[in-house]
């Protein structure tokens, strides 16, 4: 894996041919698959379940990132760890207790991670930062893709690379840092500049004929990037 990890968000792909559509955009050069959850309550859209990362998970040995954007979150939390996620984000302020349900995920194998939307307060990383494998900043509000770049975000990515990069230099360990939304190739060089090491893109990679045109693109803007 580079030290910049592009991952295509499903919820833009074709839904009919999922399998095919996750094993296309890793040959295309992707490492890891997004796969939005949205339950209709806690943001305004509904989406995939368990039974779809069970059933995509034999078509890639790439590691398969779960958003949850649901509220209760422990209990498919639990269900997406058995059906083969590799990674899990939920947002602080849908779980009752922040630190439980990042156990439970992590005691179910899984790598953990809190979601920030774009007006949600650094300040639910505080007590957690030992138990993240990643953070998650969201760069439109989440429920659609295909929206537009908050570029507030951006002062919000330097802000959160200064705790990822002040605590694991006193800790040990990595946390990863991922922005998710509007995310294109004419805007990941900014984005990793400010501090991203992992990219979500969903419409604009999947909403492109050519997935690996894509990709070698936003590779290449991202090999201008001299932070890392
Ligand atoms: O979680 C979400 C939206 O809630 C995202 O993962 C979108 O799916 C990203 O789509 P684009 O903005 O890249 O089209």
């Amino acid at each position: 894996m580079s030290q910049f990890r592009i991952a295509p968000s499903l919820l833009s792909a074709d839904f009919a041919r999922l399998g095919e559509e996750v094993r296309n955009v890793i040959a295309a050069g992707a490492d890891i698959i997004h796969f939005d959850v949205m339950d209709n309550h806690y943001v305004p859209n509904l989406t995939i379940g368990p039974l779809v990362c069970e059933a995509i998970r034999p078509h890639t040995t790439a590691p398969i990132d779960v958003h949850l954007m649901v509220t209760p979150v422990d209990a498919l939390a639990a269900s997406f760890a058995k059906a083969g996620a590799d990674i899990i984000t939920f947002h602080p302020e849908a779980s009752h207790h922040i630190d439980r349900t990042l156990g439970l995920i992590k005691d179910a194998g899984c790598k953990a991670g809190l979601v920030l939307n774009p007006a949600t307060s650094l300040s639910h990383l505080d007590h957690v930062m030992d138990k993240l494998d990643m953070i998650l900043l969201m760069s439109v509000n989440p429920g659609f893709g295909g929206q537009k770049f908050i570029p507030q975000t951006l002062d919000k990515v330097r802000a959160v690379r200064l705790r990822i990069d002040e605590y694991t230099a006193k800790h040990g360990g990595e946390i990863w840092l991922e922005v998710d939304g509007g995310v294109k190739v004419d805007n990941i060089a900014e984005i990793a500049a400010a501090g991203a090491d992992t990219f979500v893109a969903g419409s604009a990679i999947y909403g492109q004929p050519d997935y690996k045109a894509v990709i070698d693109a936003m590779r290449a803007e991202l090999a201008k990037v001299g932070r890392k």
